[in-house]
């Protein structure tokens, strides 16, 4: 059999070419590869700018920066995963769901960046932080909305920002994750539509579990006709297993590389976080486990 030929990659390009990779973004950028043009690298590796001398600080910031890019691609999975539901593509749904908890997996293996940060490293270059703390992450908060945890009184920190505060008000007023699975458990006739109508009636509150919802869940797993919503179910629960996960490796990265000192953004820090570890996501999917 002959062999395949082997071409090296090209090392010189149109500048005058069409496409995303080779039109110059700006004046600087005209020698730039088109690679360097696509992923705006120009800008990006501009963006590291640790505010000590302490190494240790680049990774903190490179570990922020690279959750909150994936908060943001996150975000945009669980939207498309709510338009599915809204149209009764149960597929699109599930594929979105899959692809977020891809994003999930490596959003929670990151702490591993902020590993071998010890409480000396920290303490060092902490102070420059101020009040700056990830509880101010508009991204991370609608994601919170999204899978139930709305809290209107957050928004008080996005006064001095209106396009954050309006597009975070339009969450808390729109139906969760949850909300359009269970509108679509109605339409398939394993939930009263009232029930289904009582949580987004809630609105901006935090979600409160509900017997009926148990009960669908459970006719879910249980009636053989019922049959593609199980997958519905699980795909939602690995999505909620794994925000808790994220939030116990927060927990245990904390508790390592600050003890139980107070929080820049002014919670008791550890204590404040275990108990958001301790709240389930989509409770009824956990309880109903309990009935089966
Ligand atoms: C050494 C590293 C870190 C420490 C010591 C730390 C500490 C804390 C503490 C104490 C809080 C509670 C709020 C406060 O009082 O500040 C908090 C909240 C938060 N942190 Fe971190 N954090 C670290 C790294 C990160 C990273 C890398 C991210 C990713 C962007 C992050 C995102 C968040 C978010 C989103 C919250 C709000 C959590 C919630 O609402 O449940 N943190 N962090
Ligand atoms: N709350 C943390 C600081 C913190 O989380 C933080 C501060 C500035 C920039 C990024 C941060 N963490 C994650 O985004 C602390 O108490 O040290």
């Amino acid at each position: 059999m002959s062999q395949p030929t082997v071409s090296t990659p090209k090392l010189a390009f149109d500048a005058t070419a069409e496409g995303a990779g080779t039109g110059a973004t700006s004046p600087e950028d005209s020698g730039a590869t088109p690679y360097e043009r696509y992923a705006r690298l120009d800008v990006l590796h501009t963006l590291q700018q640790p505010r000590s001398k302490v190494p240790a600080e680049l990774s903190f910031i490179v570990t922020t920066q690279v959750m909150e890019l994936l908060f943001g691609l996150l975000r945009h999975e669980w939207t498309l995963a709510q338009r599915a539901l809204r149209e009764d593509d149960l597929p699109g749904a599930l594929a979105a769901l899959r692809r977020g908890t891809h994003v999930q997996d490596v959003l929670n293996s990151s702490w591993d960046l902020l590993g071998t940060l010890t409480p000396v490293e920290f303490s060092a270059f902490r102070p420059v932080l101020g009040e700056a703390s990830g509880f101010q992450s508009s991204a991370f908060l609608h994601l919170e909305f999204l899978v139930g945890n709305k809290s209107p009184r957050l928004l008080e920190m996005y006064q001095g920002a209106p396009a954050v505060h309006q597009e975070l008000a339009a969450a808390l007023r729109a139906p969760t994750l949850y909300d359009d699975a269970l509108a679509l458990l109605t339409r398939r006739g394993v939930l009263a539509a009232q029930e289904a109508e009582e949580g987004d009636a809630a609105g901006a509150g935090r979600y409160r579990p509900r017997e009926a919802v148990q009960q669908a869940w459970h006719t879910v797993y249980t009636d053989p006709a019922a049959g593609e919503l199980v997958t519905l179910a699980e795909a939602l629960l690995d999505t909620a297993e794994r925000v808790t996960r994220w939030r116990q490796r927060h927990y245990a990265s904390v508790k390592r590389s600050m003890g139980a000192k107070p929080g820049t953004g002014g919670s008791s820090g550890l204590a404040w976080l275990k108990a958001a570890t301790e709240q389930d996501v989509f409770p009824e999917l956990w309880t109903v486990r309990g009935e089966l």
